[in-house]
């Protein structure tokens, strides 16, 4: 559910119409829904009801500084991968010890603010980097607290480049060395053992691979309780999906309650703390990309809406041929409708939003492009030297620049012409 509606034939995020955002700040941009964010936020929380549990929003799905912000006076904590990630939440206001720090490959340095800042959490993805880790903790004098990320081998059932989970795929650890991994962990000595995690995959559209990680992750624990290895919390990942098109994820409330059934049933279940790292399922319906039809151009076997948005700015459908509703803002005047590929001014055949679109449209006219709340800007490049766009967020009637489009000249900075002489 969200706060994106039709109202009268115009597309309104909360009570500010699309089109007059288009005006007064141009196209393409972002725009995103306070109130979304609130509610998918609250989601979780509310799931959750009393049992203890921390949700860490992923920020690598929108780290927009107004996003951190306000999940952040929402109470919620962080998942990064990297110290950039880190420095976003501090400066948005989040609480350090609330943030869990994921990823394939820490740097020293990353690791050493970390420990500087005091983080909940390293979820440590193998046996070199929990060395790393106890060796940077070690000329800090600091103790790192440790969950590690335990590789399940189930498959999530999601697009290939978003599957995580199974032995193939480059993160966690094997559930079959993760004892060994424990006893090492618990061996070193600038190490503390607090937790467990893994993270399956993303854009998950049934519960059935959750609960599979939970049952082994579960086995693994009691194995470790065996050993005298106890955790305290247990940190599930994020990856539940959203509605796109027309596929049924389960809610929060659905995957909160099957999974807290399971631990009722299992010895300490109910104390131990529930970690979860969603990051899409809180962003994506909260934000569309505003675009505007520049030309039609019809084709001999195909009809082209050209538009001022590009695969730069939303990649999502050129890299995982992701589709996304592409919607007319204003359906007040009446238009013939034809069947078009829906794409941008890059010099790419990929370059498309979408393929295949029935639209009523003429040029000039408005598009939005919806569920680009998460993976959006994040994602957005410079390519063909193009700015990236403005970030818009709306609250009530007002609507707030929460990044202003780049500019041209903004691109080059840092560039520097060879010195005369050696051009
Ligand atoms: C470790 C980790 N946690 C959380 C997430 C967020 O996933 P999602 O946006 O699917 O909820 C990801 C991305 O897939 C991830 O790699
Ligand atoms: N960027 C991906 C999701 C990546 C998940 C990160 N582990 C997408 O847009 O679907």
């Amino acid at each position: 559910m969200d706060y994106f509606n039709y109202r009268d034939g115009v597309l309104y995020a909360e009570d500010v119409p699309l089109s007059q955002i288009a005006e007064e700040h141009g196209t393409p941009c972002y725009v995103y829904s306070r109130a979304t964010f609130e509610r998918h936020f609250r989601a979780y929380t509310e799931a959750l009801g009393s049992h203890p549990h921390l949700i860490c929003y992923a920020v690598k799905a929108n780290s927009n500084l107004a996003v951190l912000g306000l999940l952040a006076r929402l109470g919620a904590g962080f998942d990064i991968v990297s110290v950039g990630e880190l420095e976003r939440v501090l400066a948005a206001g989040g609480d350090p010890a609330k943030v869990v720090f994921s990823g394939v490959a820490k740097q020293p340095h990353e690791m050493a603010r970390a420990l500087e800042v005091g983080i909940k959490c390293f979820n440590v993805e193998s046996r070199p980097e929990l060395e790393r880790l106890n060796a940077v903790a070690g000329e800090l004098g600091k103790v790192a607290p440790v969950s590690l990320r335990v590789n399940p081998d189930v498959d999530a059932g999601t697009h290939p480049y978003i599957s995580t989970g199974l032995k193939d795929n480059k993160f966690g650890i094997a559930v079959d060395d993760a004892l060994d991994v424990y006893a090492l962990a618990a061996s070193l000595p600038n190490l503390r053992v607090t937790g467990m995690d893994c993270h399956i995959g993303s854009q998950l559209t049934e519960s059935a691979p959750f609960l599979d990680a939970l049952e082994r992750l579960l086995v693994l624990m009691e194995r470790l309780r065996e050993r005298g290895i106890e955790i305290d919390h247990l940190d599930l990942g994020g990856g539940l999906g959203v509605t796109y098109r027309d596929e049924t994820p389960p809610q929060p409330f659905d995957y909160a309650s099957k999974l807290l059934t399971r631990l009722s049933r299992w010895e300490g279940g109910e104390k131990l703390t529930l970690l979860f790292e969603p990051g899409r399922s809180i962003a994506a319906n909260a934000g569309v990309m505003l675009t505007r039809v520049e030309f039609l151009k019809p084709g001999e076997t195909k009809n082209f809406a050209i538009v001022d948005a590009a695969m730069n700015d939303l990649i999502r459908p050129a890299l995982y041929q992701a589709w996304q509703a592409i919607v007319p803002v204003d359906t007040r005047s009446a238009r013939s409708s034809a069947t078009y590929d829906v794409v941008g001014p890059v010099c790419e055949t990929g370059d498309f939003l979408g393929k295949e679109r029935e639209l009523a449209i003429a040029e000039g006219d408005l598009l939005a492009v919806r569920s680009a709340g998460a993976y959006g800007f994040v994602m957005a490049s410079n390519y063909n030297s193009r700015p990236r766009p403005a970030e818009l967020m709306v609250d009530g009637d007002t609507c707030h620049v929460v990044r202003a489009r780049e500019t041209v000249q903004s691109l080059w900075a840092g560039e520097a012409l060879l010195p005369e002489g050696a051009r």
